[in-house]
């Protein structure tokens, strides 16, 4: 590929640059300017491949050298230079820098305001003439030529009194009526009020020393606490903004000043800075006389309970709401029934866990169901009668259920999908007039490691102090499956936690915690975790009564014209059903009639001209709904129950 680049009119750019580099005598640094350019077209034309490597090379190489020659010698000598002159170099804004607190600002502070209020003395020493629209004029005034001072009010004050300084005295001149700063340059005199100080002179009228001294206050602090003012040599008390005598906010540099001044202004405002938490705190205070509970455990109903006199759990914070589910009418612990609330405290046992995760226990898991009761259980009449007694029991009369009575820690149910074992689970919950915590294996396992066993021990630190506590732990063997050398780490760590707090180091006799976890897969539990259910529950299949019950109870809300034959009928072809099959079958049949309606009467027909449900809807759903446990898995739970259950069949 030939060169020619007289030809291209890329280099034309390049030649205009060469010559120009030839011809021009121009100073360093534009000369360095026109080499980058030169370099950057012949880069730019080897990378357009109008030239070859061989002569790009040889054109870069002499521009390179001379390049390099002065950027090294002559313009990287100026660096050093550049440099020292930025150092000092201040923008004229930076020097000019205004504070943006005025004596108005200031005096909008609570603070300010309460302490005012407090201090008649100070109020009419800040607001001489009365009027809260003509506070006294404060910090320097500037004096005009004639050295008279302005017509300004201005008050002297003795080198040792205190003055309201704006941060950047140096340049402000303070106008009474405007009281911005206005940055003139002008000499600065300095006068502004003591307000915990003398006032030597006021309006001309010399007050003596001593008055004010016998007015001097203890000022309230932004938080009750008094606060004294820094460079108050007489004590003065003042939690206002922090006061500088002239002479010594003369003598100090202005950084100083200004640093100090802005520390105090921002310590004063954060130490009245009160957490959404505390002001709700506050204002329920005042509204309902009552100490303000925490945030937790105060949004969502909690299945708590109304405890009786002399009850032991002291909750750290007050729920407030009642819930009242209808079957279960619990009332949450409150202040009014022997409940101490501390304000502020926060309870031994939530210590060292994190405020979001309890927080998070408290408002998502705190099990809020529809109240479940017994009678809507159909059947399992033995497991009703042991989980009575070895729940409910001992969550009503702690006193009685103690030492060897004491309530055991785990109770498992296990048996085949659909046959109750969370509606128990949900009628604990009402029955038991405990706090019922609901959880499933997502809610304690987080896509952030580490996560989880965080929720699992904020889980039970807040289950203690909410006692008596039910955990309520659905689907258990996904959570506490057998420990493989394979699985994930996380998942081992919630593991190992769930069975430390469960009945492990960490875990009091006293704790009235009772865990209650459902599965229908026993044989997957770890075995270390099936040690700590001390209970195991079977729940089986619901026998024929069970069944008829099922139906009874879910037709009751519907019209139908079934005979007691054919209810009896129903419950034993249903053999084999469990209790969700039941619900299912008896969805379907109701839909039986529906189902006879022609499409275009839908729209008009009314609800009571649907005809009743018959046995011949139940037949033809009988057809559609097929048991959803096969005899295998049924033996399965039947030996699993024989192995480790706490009744064997
Ligand atoms: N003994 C029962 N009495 C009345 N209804 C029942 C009974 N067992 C099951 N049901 C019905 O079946 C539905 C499912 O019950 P539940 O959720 O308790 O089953 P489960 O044992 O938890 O099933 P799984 O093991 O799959 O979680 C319930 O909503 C209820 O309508
Ligand atoms: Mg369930």
């Amino acid at each position: 590929m030939e060169d020619n680049p007289l030809q291209s009119p890329l280099l034309t750019r390049w030649q205009h640059l060469h010559v120009q580099d030839q011809v021009e005598d121009c100073d360093v640094s534009s000369k360095a300017d026109l080499l980058r350019n030169l370099l950057a077209q012949i880069q730019y034309a080897r990378a357009s491949e109008i030239t070859s490597t061989e002569s790009t090379k040889m054109l870069m190489h002499a521009d390179l050298t001379r390049y390099g020659d002065i950027v090294d010698k002559d313009v990287g000598c100026y660096t050093e230079e550049v440099l020292a002159l930025v150092q000092d170099h201040q923008t004229v804004e930076k020097r000019q820098w205004k504070t943006s607190l005025t004596l108005e600002s200031a005096l909008e502070v609570d603070t300010v305001q309460q302490f005012l209020k407090e201090n008649e003395a100070a109020t009419s020493e800040l607001f001489p003439s009365g009027n809260r629209n003509e506070p006294l004029l404060l910090g320097p005034t500037v004096t005009t030529d004639t050295g008279r001072s302005s017509d300004h009010r201005s008050v002297e004050l003795s080198s040792r009194q205190p003055l309201l300084q704006p941060s950047n005295h140096q340049s402000a001149n303070w106008s009474r009526d405007s009281l911005h700063p206005v940055s003139n340059g002008s000499k600065m005199s300095g006068s502004a009020v003591g307000l915990g100080g003398a006032v030597s002179s006021w309006n001309g009228q010399t007050r003596p020393e001593g008055e004010w001294r016998g007015n001097r206050r203890n000022a309230l602090g932004t938080n009750g606490k008094t606060a004294t003012v820094a460079g108050s040599e007489s004590g003065n008390l003042w939690s206002g903004p922090t006061l500088y005598s002239r002479q010594d906010s003369l003598k100090r540099p202005l950084e100083d000043a200004t640093v100090e001044f802005e520390e105090e202004r921002c310590s004063l405002a954060a130490s009245s800075f009160r957490t959404a938490r505390d002001q709700l705190a506050i204002e329920e205070e005042k509204k309902h006389g009552r100490v303000g509970g925490g945030s937790y455990g105060t949004s969502k109903k909690c299945l708590g309970t109304r405890r009786g006199p002399g009850s032991r759990f002291v909750p750290p914070v007050m729920n407030r709401d009642d819930c009242d589910d209808g079957g279960c009418l619990v009332k949450a612990a409150g202040p009014n029934k022997g409940v101490q609330q501390v304000e502020g405290e926060v309870d031994e046992r939530l210590k060292n866990i994190d405020a979001k995760m309890i927080e998070l226990i408290t408002n998502e898991i705190i099990d809020h169901g529809p109240a479940v009761t017994w009678d809507q259980i159909a059947g399992l009449q033995f497991a009703k009668k042991t989980i009575r007694e070895i729940v409910i029991w001992p969550m009503l009369r702690p006193d009685i259920f103690t030492g060897l009575r004491g309530p055991p820690k785990g109770l498992l149910l296990f048996g085949p999908p659909g046959t109750g074992k969370t509606l128990i689970g949900k009628c604990i919950a009402c029955q038991s007039k405990s706090t019922f915590f609901s959880i499933s294996a997502s809610s304690l396992t987080s896509k952030w490691v580490g996560e989880g066993e965080k929720m699992v021990r904020a889980l039970f630190a807040v289950a203690r102090t909410h006692q008596p506590a039910v955990i309520f732990i659905d689907e258990i063997d996904s959570l506490l499956s057998q420990r493989t050398d394979g699985e994930h780490e996380s998942s081992r760590r919630i593991k190992t936690e769930f069975l430390v707090q469960l009945d492990g180091a960490t875990t009091a006799e006293t704790d009235r915690i009772l865990v209650v976890g459902a599965t229908n897969r026993p044989q997957e539990i770890d075995e270390a975790a099936r040690r700590r259910f001390v209970k195991r529950l079977y729940i089986p299949l619901p026998d024929s009564d069970a069944r008829r019950h099922i139906v009874t109870t879910l037709l009751h809300q519907q019209t139908h014209c079934l005979t007691d034959q054919q209810l009896t009928s129903i419950s034993e072809q249903s053999h084999g059903f469990s209790g969700a099959d039941m619900t299912s079958l008896c969805r379907e049949a109701a839909l039986g009639p529906i189902r006879t309606i022609e499409f275009t009467d839908i729209e008009d027909i009314s609800a009571d001209q649907v005809r009743p449900i018959n046995y011949a809807d139940f037949e033809a759903a009988f057809r559609q709904v097929k048991p959803s446990v096969t005899k295998d898995d049924l033996h399965l739970y039947i030996e699993w129950n024989n192995t480790f259950g706490s009744w064997a069949m």
